[in-house]
């Protein structure tokens, strides 16, 4: 072999020397992933608020599994099937959606990152996917209407030990332009999350000398949080109380069934019930005059052990036939792991985590950094799988293995 100096015109195009960017967007581009996202939030946000998302309830079991559960899943691809585009909007709720996903209602969401509810909205609006805006969001139903007239918007609901003030919410989110109402219903009591417990979790944060001492390696969080409006809740009055007590304080463990089809009553919107996963509860749900499900088990941050959205959405389905529209969420990461939940029988899914990984990653860009790559994923999933739109999706397209894995009903 001959050897000769290294030639500079021939270094020269291998050498693309490029003076690094500081800006948000090239930080973010740098994610690949939702994980990249997870570890870039990891490293901007105080431990309290980083665990109040990423952590589940108890021993995290449900969480765990649930991703477990969707790594087990086996797609099947289909070769030659000339699949050079593919649609990815779908109809859910009696409208368009883009993507097959959008926003999971979450709380305290500007505790995460100054911009909260605004980047989610804003995000989802950019995108052509639904938001939901919780009970428990830091920014009013009128505040985020106003900040996105044109985005698909859904509204949240905790049933309240108060009728009167839930008339008032459901009012006044007809009123402001909400489409679809989710009824979320289980959480009569706030799920034990040890890590909040662990960490001290108050909201708003209180000034001790940890904290102080986390506000020296994470100064923006902390920037945006001291300069920005004081965090309060669009529904709820100011507390510093515990999240649990909070919570069991505004909620009523002893809601029935009577109170859910008396929302139904006075909701005349689509009404979809959050947090189904059995097939008594399933009945139960559509017996009250509910247009659809969300299979549900809050992200595993309520009771945990209980099953895996992915495993028990077949028995749902079975139970609830084909008309009934079916959403899915808890344990989604990734593009493959929505077309998977597609192909095993839901319409339609949402994303809790991932959002608020974007969100706390990067504020409106890492949301939309977070739907870009979710979007991309899906994409490249179903060419690979051959499948042009999203009503090519279905069990066919599973492979043995997730049928192996999934328990036996
Ligand atoms: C930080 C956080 C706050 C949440 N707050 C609410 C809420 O206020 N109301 C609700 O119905 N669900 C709430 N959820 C549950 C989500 O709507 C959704 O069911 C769950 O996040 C889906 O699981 P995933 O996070 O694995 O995507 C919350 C979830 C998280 C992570």
């Amino acid at each position: 072999m001959q050897r000769h100096l290294p030639n500079l015109r021939e270094l020269r195009p291998l050498l693309r020397v490029q003076a690094p960017r500081l800006d948000r967007r090239s930080r973010l581009a740098k994610a690949v992933d939702v994980a990249d996202l997870r570890r870039m939030a990891r490293r901007r946000t105080p431990r309290a608020a980083f665990d109040y998302v990423d952590g589940a309830a108890q021993r995290e079991l449900t969480l765990a599994r649930s991703r477990a559960a969707f790594d087990a899943v086996e797609l099947l691809p289909r070769i030659l099937h000339g699949t050079a585009t593919v649609d990815l909007s779908t109809t859910i709720a009696g409208g368009r959606s883009a993507l097959p996903f959008g926003i999971a209602p979450t709380g305290f969401t500007r505790f995460m990152q100054a911009e909260g509810e605004d980047a989610g909205v804003g995000a989802a609006a950019a995108a052509g996917i639904p938001f939901s805006l919780s009970t428990m969001g830091t920014r009013s139903l009128e505040q985020v209407a106003a900040v996105a007239p044109d985005a698909r918007r859904w509204f949240q609901l905790y049933l309240w030990k108060d009728r009167q003030k839930s008339l008032d919410l459901l009012e006044r989110a007809q009123a402001a332009g909400f489409d679809t109402l989710l009824v979320t219903v289980d959480t009569p009591v706030a799920g034990q999350r040890l890590r909040d417990t662990r960490n001290g979790m108050v909201i708003p944060p209180r000034l001790s000398l940890a904290t102080i001492a986390d506000a020296s390696y994470r100064p923006a969080w902390w920037f945006n949080f001291l300069t920005t409006e004081p965090l309060a809740f669009a529904s709820l009055s100011g507390s510093s109380q515990d999240l649990p007590s909070l919570i069991n304080s505004m909620f009523d463990p002893t809601l029935s069934l009577d109170d859910l089809a008396w929302i139904r009553s006075v909701w005349p919107g689509r009404l979809f019930v959050k947090g189904i996963l059995t097939r008594e509860d399933t009945r139960r749900a559509l017996g009250t005059g509910a247009d659809g499900l969300v299979v549900s088990n809050h992200g595993g941050r309520q009771l945990d052990r209980a099953p895996v959205s992915l495993e028990a959405l077949p028995a749902v389905r079975e139970e609830a036939g084909d008309d009934v529209e079916i959403i899915l969420d808890s344990g989604i990461l990734s593009g493959a792991d929505i077309v998977a939940a597609l192909c095993a029988g839901a319409d339609f899914t949402l994303i809790g985590r991932a959002y608020l990984y974007g969100l706390m990653a990067g504020g409106r860009d890492g949301v939309d950094r977070v739907i870009e790559l979710l979007a991309r994923e899906i994409e490249v999933t179903m060419q690979l799988m051959g499948a042009a739109s999203i009503a090519d999706l279905g069990p066919h397209l599973l492979g043995s293995r997730s049928k192996d894995a999934a328990p036996a009903r």
